[in-house]
């Protein structure tokens, strides 16, 4: 099932804010709907946002019908919008760049051969994800012996990815491998993507999930249930300190405690070397309804003050390994990671 695609002029993105219950498309003919699609988690995930942001550059080129001298101020406005969206995720701004780069090179062409050219970057930038997850899912595959029990938190598979996905991409090649016992999967307040997307997601592969709240994944490393945490990234700093999803942090302090290895599974263009260290990293606060309310439904007292910060930062120096589809980086990941770039 694809979480973004192109069709006629049209772009198509897998709505997941229904999911699990609902399966259905949303269908944008103007970047402002991919901005808000964006915005509203219709599409989310690091890698995702990226592409589809892409993708919405490529909308504005498409069905650009004005005078041609406003065709620059146009396309300048949609790149402004879409990296407006959301901060954390640095895919998002990594896209956008790449899809920059092919319009100044193209411009001189005329509005058609650039509109042509970004389709055709967006494409290429789709195809490239899954292929990169796919590396990243067999490099972190031989991490683990059979028969392993994995935890993770938010969904950092196919539903956040062009496919394959990047935690649940090492958890399907650990699968297909056959050394996967079962796969525990955090709800993640408040949003709840582990609970509607990563079991939904899994189960839909016929891969072992059991669904645990938040606050039982200290008892079931107490309990010697798990072998391992992996999660995604949203963004990783040049030391290795990585931004994912709130709850993250929780995670890899109790993993350290428990003597368990702690994986973050991500492509190298979430690496972002400009930042020496995750205290750089820009921290998205989102809605404070996300957090008084689950599904809609109001569950506290109306307009009490929120803290809802949707990501956290993990130190480095309680990551076991980060997995790439360049391979793993281990301590110390400065060096490491630069070898990777490389
Ligand atoms: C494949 S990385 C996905 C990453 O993005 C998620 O955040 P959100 O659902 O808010 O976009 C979460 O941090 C995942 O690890």
């Amino acid at each position: 099932m694809k979480t973004v695609y192109w069709q006629e002029g049209v772009l198509y993105l897998l709505d997941q804010t229904a999911l699990p219950g609902t399966v259905r498309y949303q269908a944008c003919r103007e970047a402002e709907e991919v901005a808000q699609a964006i915005r509203d988690l219709v599409v989310r995930g690091a890698p995702l946002i990226g592409v589809t942001a892409a993708y919405g550059v490529a909308l504005a080129a498409w069905g650009f019908d004005g005078p041609e001298p406003d065709f620059d101020r146009r396309m300048q406005e949609v790149f402004d919008l879409l990296a407006s969206t959301r901060p954390t995720a640095v895919n998002l701004f990594w896209a956008l760049n790449r899809m920059k780069k092919v319009y100044t090179e193209h411009r001189a062409q005329g509005r058609e051969q650039v509109a042509v050219a970004l389709l055709q970057e967006a494409e290429e930038m789709f195809a490239e994800d899954v292929a990169t997850n796919q590396a990243m899912g067999d490099f972190g595959e031989k991490l683990f012996a059979p028969r392993v029990t994995l935890l993770t938190v938010c969904n950092a598979g196919s539903l956040a990815t062009c496919g394959y996905g990047t935690a649940l991409g090492v958890i399907r090649s650990c699968h297909r491998e056959g050394k996967l016992a079962m796969v525990y999967a955090c709800e993640t307040r408040p949003v709840l993507q582990g609970a509607r997307l990563t079991v939904w997601e899994l189960c839909q592969d016929g891969i072992p999930v059991t669904l645990i709240t938040d606050n039982m994944a200290g008892t079931l490393m107490q309990q010697s249930k798990v072998d391992g945490v992996v999660v995604g990234a949203d963004r990783i700093a040049a030391n290795g300190d990585t931004a994912n999803k709130i709850g993250t942090y929780m995670l890899a302090v109790l993993a350290h405690y428990h003597g368990l290895p702690f994986y973050v599974a991500a492509p190298m263009s979430t690496v972002d070397f400009s930042l020496s260290s995750g205290k750089e990293i820009p921290i998205e606060n989102r809605d404070p309804d996300e957090v008084r309310k689950v599904m809609g439904t109001p569950i506290t007292v109306p307009d009490v003050p929120v803290f809802n910060p949707a990501f956290d930062v993990t130190p480095n120096r309680l990551i076991s390994g980060i997995i790439t589809e360049k391979g793993v980086a281990l301590p110390p990941f400065d060096s490491s990671l630069a070898a990777l770039r490389g």
